[in-house]
């Protein structure tokens, strides 16, 4: 009989550490012997993990746009593409951060019209620190983006509890299961968590959402009593911009650190890869709910220096002059 490609949904909001949990199921996969294959969606117009990350595994790269709306229907046609070309035994899907998971789940049942695919689990991993802060102002569209991504889980990754304390993890894990009641919830460090315990549907042959040729295979989940389209309102990303620069010069570190530090809280995203005038290696930069993290990497290839900002409403221009002058483009001409 035809096999049943399992597919996994990664969600959460920007910087959460959805790409963190990728490269665990990747590794985790690896060593089962199974063939993974990724569907990796950006809003910006670059893919900083794919230009220095593992080239072997088959990767269909949806950029600048997110796939729960303005790009959702080519997200079927790349299932399909991977799924023809490369046969693989899972492929995990990792959406944008501001994505709503609920449309995903509906493109992928689309895609399941004509394709033996079942989605086995919906995870949404979690910041600790940023859900605490939005739980204790209780308003905002991040807020209720966030809430949705909790609402739809399977699956959720309490992730980055070592910057709360544990009274604080308390209070957040009472928000998620007043939230979402239903799925598992797991705390972790840099998601480091069982594997198997988040898998354990995949092996027990007991998926939580399966679509094939149209039909509802009638799993327990609430997700499946919703439907995804049905009785959902769906909110645009109208308000969520990105910003990427290319470096043609290196820069000093230390400056840099500097205009990330000034950063308007408007941008609530960074990351990017960078050669320092004041240092030998190159970096994987990374900034995510005021936090910033600085990598040496070794990039094979030729890999520009570039960061992309994620945010609301912020003034390209402003970051454009402030990072021409770390370059000592600048002029006041
Ligand atoms: N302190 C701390 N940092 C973490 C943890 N998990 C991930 N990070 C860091 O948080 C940053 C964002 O992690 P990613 O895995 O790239 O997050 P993401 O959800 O893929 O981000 P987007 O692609 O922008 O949506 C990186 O610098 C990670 O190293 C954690 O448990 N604790």
């Amino acid at each position: 009989m035809e096999r049943v490609t399992s597919i996994y949904i990664l969600s959460g909001f920007l910087g959460s550490g959805k790409t963190t949990l990728l490269s665990r199921l990747l590794a985790h996969f690896k060593h089962q012997e199974l063939r993974p294959a990724i569907v990796m969606n950006e809003i910006g117009e670059v893919n900083i993990e794919g230009l220095v990350g593992d080239e072997k595994v088959p990767t269909a790269e949806m950029l600048s746009g997110c796939i729960c709306c303005t790009i959702r229907s080519d997200l079927s046609s790349e299932i399909a593409m991977l799924v023809d070309r490369e046969h693989p035994d899972v492929i995990i899907i990792e959406a944008t951060g501001i994505a709503n998971p609920m449309e995903i789940l509906d493109a992928v049942a689309e895609a399941s019209l004509y394709m033996r695919i079942q989605v086995n689990q919906l995870i949404t991993v979690v910041d600790a620190a940023h859900l605490l802060h939005l739980n204790n102002e209780q308003k905002g569209k991040t807020y209720r983006l966030m809430q949705e991504q909790i609402r739809a889980a399977s699956f959720l990754v309490l992730n980055k509890v070592d910057q709360v304390t544990d009274l604080e993890k308390e209070t957040v894990m009472e928000c998620l299961e007043r939230w979402n009641p239903h799925a598992p919830i797991v705390p972790a460090v840099r998601c480091d968590l069982n594997m198997d315990e988040l898998l354990k549907r995949d092996t027990q042959g007991h998926p939580r959402h399966e679509h094939r040729h149209g039909e509802d295979s009638g799993h327990d989940h609430k997700l499946t009593d919703n439907d995804c389209t049905h009785g959902h309102a769906h909110e645009t990303h109208d308000h969520v911009m990105s910003y990427t620069y290319y470096f043609s010069n290196p820069i000093d570190s230390v400056e840099f650190e500097r205009f990330i530090a000034g950063l308007p809280r408007d941008v609530y995203r960074a990351k990017g890869i960078l050669t320092f005038s004041d240092t030998n290696s190159r970096f994987l930069f990374q900034y995510a709910f005021r936090e910033s993290d600085f990598m040496k990497i070794t990039p094979q290839g030729q890999v520009p220096d570039v960061v992309v900002f994620i945010g609301e409403h912020f003034q390209k221009s402003l970051l454009k002059e402030q990072l021409e002058k770390l370059e000592g483009k600048h002029t006041d001409a």
